[in-house]
């Protein structure tokens, strides 16, 4: 659907502000704006990205992603991402935890891994349904450049901004290395309206509770989000409750995930967020969106690159005990977890299938600042 035919975020909601960053500005070095993302990636973790020049090709993937959600279910679940631990695949609805009681998310999504997509038609990791595997060179793929092309170049920014060696950060996250980066497509299905003139909708008590998509760090380095219609909700430092973020157009929301948390020792913030209906009269529509998780190489191993900069070595001597632990997170071996560790084990643990109790939850989480938020 086109994007002009939605009605707009209301204006009575309160949102909570995030810097806008230029792109192309960055691209160029303009020491300015490199503070100003700087700024935003280490208070908030979230910005708004503009000039990034993917536009067409985010249509088209919202193209694919509406062929794929329209397929039947039985085809779609032929290619579900499983309960092992494994992102690649379609997720059904309510396969996932949105808390520790056990409530289901409400969105489907199909996720493509970027080894998958490089190596077509040759397969990595697995295979999709028809209408991803149509579009893998004409879609997926120019998608996914340029998604890698943007967010490697923030991913040099923080490099340099934490005084780490050229290619800290690169090496760690080398496109043809496997990993766990992946695009994703994501659907929420319309509140129906109670009355055909009804033009807002009115959450329930359960409404209240119930998220679509539960409030999650982000498992990897960097997200570039790109979505029409509001929901998206960030709980910034110092907030206890939920603040939405407008959807501005051509503008796409980027965000710092949990692997950039671990290695730059907390200097770079990965903060919570997650979906909920969409306010006012936007309730009534699908809401699309759109993602590219950069994540590093699967065998990297997750902890604050203390030997490889004075800045880290400083934000880990300021740390708690509690959150020293946090920090050099472990596997069942004793060695330092892996990131395909960390991506596996945050992916299991929040599938309903999994679930023995509120501890199987808990076991899903990552980086979050607030461990109780949901
Ligand atoms: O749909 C959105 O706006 C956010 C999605 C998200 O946070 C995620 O998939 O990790
Ligand atoms: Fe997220």
């Amino acid at each position: 659907m086109p994007a002009t035919t939605l009605p707009p975020f209301p204006d009575n909601v309160q949102t909570h502000p995030l810097l806008v960053i230029d792109y192309e500005l960055i691209k160029k070095g303009d020491a300015n704006e490199i503070a100003r993302l700087w700024k935003a990636a280490t208070e908030l973790g979230f910005w708004y990205l503009r000039n990034h020049g993917v536009g067409k090709e985010v249509d088209e993937m919202f193209d694919m992603g509406a062929e794929t959600m329209a397929l039947p279910l039985s085809e779609k679940l032929r290619f579900e991402q499983g309960d092992d631990g494994q992102s690649f695949g379609y997720k059904a609805a309510g396969a996932n935890a949105t808390d520790d009681a056990g409530n289901p998310d409400t969105v489907e999504f199909i996720n493509v891994a970027k080894d998958d997509v490089l190596s077509f038609p040759a397969v990595t990791h697995r295979t999709y349904p028809d209408t991803v595997e149509v579009r893998m060179e004409s879609t997926l793929k120019p998608f996914l450049t340029k998604s890698l092309e943007v967010t490697n170049k923030i991913l040099e920014v923080f490099e340099r901004q934490l005084g780490l060696p050229e290619g800290a950060f690169a090496d760690r996250h080398k496109m043809l290395e496997s990993s766990g980066s992946e695009t994703r497509c994501i659907k929420n299905p319309a509140k129906r309206r109670p009355a055909p003139n009804a033009v807002t909708y009115e959450p329930t008590a359960a409404d209240e509770e119930k998220a679509a998509l539960g409030a999650h760090t982000d498992f990897g380095s960097i997200s570039f989000l790109h979505n029409r219609l509001g929901g998206l909700q960030v709980l910034p430092p110092g907030y206890d409750t939920w603040q939405y973020v407008r959807p501005i157009s051509g503008h796409a929301i980027c965000n710092v995930g949990d692997t950039l948390t671990l290695l730059s020792g907390g200097i770079l913030r990965s903060n919570l967020h997650r979906v909920v209906t969409p306010p006012g009269e936007q309730a009534f529509f699908e809401r699309w969106s759109l993602v590219f998780f950069l994540r590093p190489s699967i065998d990297v191993p997750l902890y604050p690159l203390t030997k490889e900069s004075d800045a880290i070595v400083d934000a880990v001597d300021h740390m708690t005990e509690d959150d020293k632990k946090r920090y050099y997170p472990v596997s069942d071996d004793g060695k330092a977890s892996t990131a395909g560790e960390w991506f596996a084990r945050r992916i299991k643990m929040q599938r309903l299938k999994n679930r023995t109790g509120p501890e199987s939850y808990r076991a899903s989480r990552g980086m979050e600042h607030n461990p109780k938020a949901i």
